[in-house]
């Protein structure tokens, strides 16, 4: 920071801006030492050939909807930024001041201040969706916070641009845990009202958001509070770590990696019995002892010889003593166990494996019965989170008036017929693991706002009142429907959307799929374990080109059914098929312009395509049809049951229930509405 302020050094900045002016270059050493910065920031802004004397700098402003979008690729800093600027705000209120969060490249993302000087400050545009970047506006707080790479007071005559003098500015950079800057918080105001507290604000204030960030982060984790003094443990000085359960250093916040004389780049690589005397197991087992601060010497940095230690247990429940070290555990990676050799859909896997365990929100694209759960449950057991809760939420079964209690949770007494004890929602239940959040595009418009609050204050207020409650989870949404065609008709919220779409994964449907004898063949393998069971080859070749209305939801009931009729036999043929996909053979062939299946004929007079053995499955499927229209009272039961039990899983929801099982509604209800077989 600078010393500026004094009456000797505003004469020395109007010197040297004159030669500005007047040469168009920097005069050496005209600005103090205390000053170095701005010399610095100066010369690049010259080199950048920024005119310093311009009224209106050649800067593009972003689109509101490129804002979103911006604000949205960083909406884990805003989240934990937002409450932080909003308690400093209230502290400042009335001060003609506003505050401002930037992205890493100095795009105004975020502002917050008193409203005669937010009307000033966005004459020169110090508003959401400039670039404050050195390289447009030369010296400025934001730009040379994030070019210096350390908290700067930018005052007056030190701007660059002549336009920008009538403001002080202060700014520090916000580092997130794995040492990369994220951002900078900055507050400005009218030159005259320059406050010398204002750093010392924002540089508190910066350390809360980095410190929220970093229990966000690292809350699963063991974490050690270190201080050289006992009573500076708690406080904003503290240094933070967190520790791997084989006791590696995996993260620390600024303070920590200045008491230990550590860099960022060493987090991962570094265990701690390598920088204080003790390792992991014995702080453990010290902290289970008593849980008071210990005392340890400190290793890697000779000037702080001890420092103070208090252990905070993290929420995974594998940091007990008694088990093993959980990275000398390989778990099976759900993620690869999915991957059946299609390439679209090995693509799907690539990429969300690519964004497990990053602040990064999924969204599953795909027809009903295509996997979407499936593919969520396998992110879930492949994260970091895996030992957590996977709380799944379908948003198109819940009633609209039960769907705020089930996500949100409600004090007790909140409602009449609520449970008297209350209940905590599946948001906290998620707490710590993954929310899947099914059927997204379903959500009731009132539940949406609510959500996107949660999501952006990362807490949870209960229905009836309560304290809110931090919640950390991963999430993960799914849609059949197209989202964006739903923000366009006014059913989706924008901004949620722009939340919830970190990474769209589109799921193919099974009709688009090159992997489907694999499919089948492990489907076989789990209904019948202990059998070598195959589908007919001539069987396999039609159903292969059916197509599958209902994607793998439709083919592993069909299978799990065909199994069950199979009785001793090994290979599947098409009297074994249910009535249902038989019928749907038959709509298929009706609609078929040759009036066939494609690979299959109905009658054995018919020539087929495919030569003989397509001629045979067509007699198999003529005899098996007849076989079943001659009354099949045990499938007709067992389908009975099958379609029941998908009413009873979408909780009465017919459409639902209709739409897994992949027939249509009228289907569904003309079948259900008919008498039972055994009536
Ligand atoms: N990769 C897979 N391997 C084997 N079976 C699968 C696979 N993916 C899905 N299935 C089968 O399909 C069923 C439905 O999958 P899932 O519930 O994930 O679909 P969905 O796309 O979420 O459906 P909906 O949109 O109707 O909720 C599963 O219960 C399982 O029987």
């Amino acid at each position: 920071m600078n010393a500026l302020g004094t009456v000797e050094s505003e004469a020395l900045l109007r010197r040297a801006r004159h030669a500005l002016y007047e040469r168009d270059a920097l005069p050496e050493d005209l600005l103090p030492a205390s000053l170095a910065h701005v010399t610095r920031s100066w010369r690049r802004s010259l080199d950048a050939g920024v005119d310093a004397f311009t009224a209106r700098p050649h800067v593009p402003h972003l689109s509101r909807f490129e804002v979103e979008r911006a604000t949205e690729r960083q909406h884990e800093l805003l989240a934990h930024a937002r409450p932080v600027m909003e308690y400093l705000h209230g502290q400042t209120r009335g001060s003609g001041s506003v505050l401002l969060l930037a992205d890493a490249d100095g795009l105004l993302l975020h502002a917050l201040g008193d409203p005669g000087f937010m009307t000033r400050a966005e004459r020169v545009a110090l508003m959401p969706g400039a670039s404050w970047h050195e390289q447009h506006r030369g010296t400025n707080a934001v730009g040379t916070a994030l070019a210096e790479g350390v908290p700067v007071v930018v005052h007056g005559g030190e701007h660059f641009l002549e336009c920008n003098s009538f403001l002080t500015c202060a700014a520090a950079p916000v580092v997130a845990p794995d040492g990369s800057v994220l951002g900078v918080l900055n507050m400005s105001g009218e030159r005259s009202s320059r406050h010398p507290h204002t750093f010392s604000m924002v540089r508190a204030a910066t350390q809360m958001i980095e410190n929220r960030l970093f229990e966000a982060c690292h809350g699963r984790h063991m974490r050690l509070h270190v201080h050289p003094l006992a009573e500076g443990i708690g406080t904003l000085a503290e240094g933070v770590l967190a520790l791997s359960e084989a006791g590696v250093l995996v993260g620390a916040n600024q303070a920590a990696l200045a008491l230990l004389n550590l860099r960022a780049s060493q987090l991962g690589r570094v265990r701690l019995d390598q920088v204080v005397d003790v390792d992991r197991e014995q702080l453990l087992r010290a902290s289970y002892r008593n849980p008071a601060p210990m005392r340890v010497r400190c290793l890697s940095a000779p000037a702080v010889p001890e420092l103070h230690v208090r252990v905070e247990q993290g929420w995974s429940r594998a940091s007990t003593l008694d088990m093993p070290a959980r990275a000398t555990i390989r778990e099976p990676d759900a993620l690869q166990a999915l991957d059946t050799g299609d390439a679209a859909w090995h693509c799907v896997l690539e990429k969300a494996r690519k964004v497990l365990d990053k602040p990064i929100a999924v969204l599953l694209h795909g027809e009903s019965g295509s996997g979407k759960e499936v593919l969520a449950k396998a992110i879930h057991a492949s994260s970091q989170r895996r030992g957590q809760a996977f709380v799944a939420v379908n948003c198109a079964a819940l009633p609209e008036n039960l769907i705020e209690a089930e996500l949100f949770g409600y004090a007790p007494g909140a409602y009449t017929g609520a449970r008297r004890e209350g209940a905590p929602g599946s948001i906290r239940q998620a707490h710590g693991g993954t929310l899947f959040l099914d059927e997204i595009g379903d959500m009731p418009l009132a539940m949406q706002t609510r959500l996107l609050r949660v999501l952006q204050e990362r807490q949870v207020v209960p229905l009836g009142g309560g304290q809110p409650v931090a919640v950390d989870f991963a999430l993960v949404c799914a849609t059949h429907r197209d989202l964006k065609e739903e923000v366009a008709a006014g059913r989706f919220r924008a901004d949620l959307y722009w939340r919830l779409n970190g990474l769209t994964l589109r799921l193919p449907a099974l009709r688009e799929r090159s992997d489907w004898d694999t499919l089948v063949q492990r489907m076989l393998q789990r209904h019948a374990p202990h059998r070598a069971i195959e589908l007919d080859p001539a069987l396999a070749r039609v159903l292969r080109q059916h197509p599958w209305p209902g994607n793998l939801r439709q083919l592993d009931n069909t299978l799990r059914t065909t199994v069950a009729l199979l009785d001793d036999a090994c290979v599947i043929g098409m009297e074994h098929l249910p009535d249902d996909l038989v019928q749907e053979l038959q709509e298929a062939r009706q609609a078929s312009s040759a009036d066939r299946l494609p690979g299959v004929s109905y009658s054995q007079g018919q020539r087929v395509a495919e030569g003989d053995a397509g001629t045979q499955a067509g007699v198999q499927a003529e005899g098996g049809l007849s076989r079943l229209r001659s009354g099949c009272v045990p499938l007709a039961q067992y389908t009975r049951d099958v379609m029941e039990q998908a009413l009873r899983e979408a909780e009465g929801n017919l459409s639902l229930a209709a739409r897994r099982l992949g027939i249509s509604r009228n289907t569904f209800y003309r079948r259900i509405m008919r008498k039972r077989p055994d009536a």
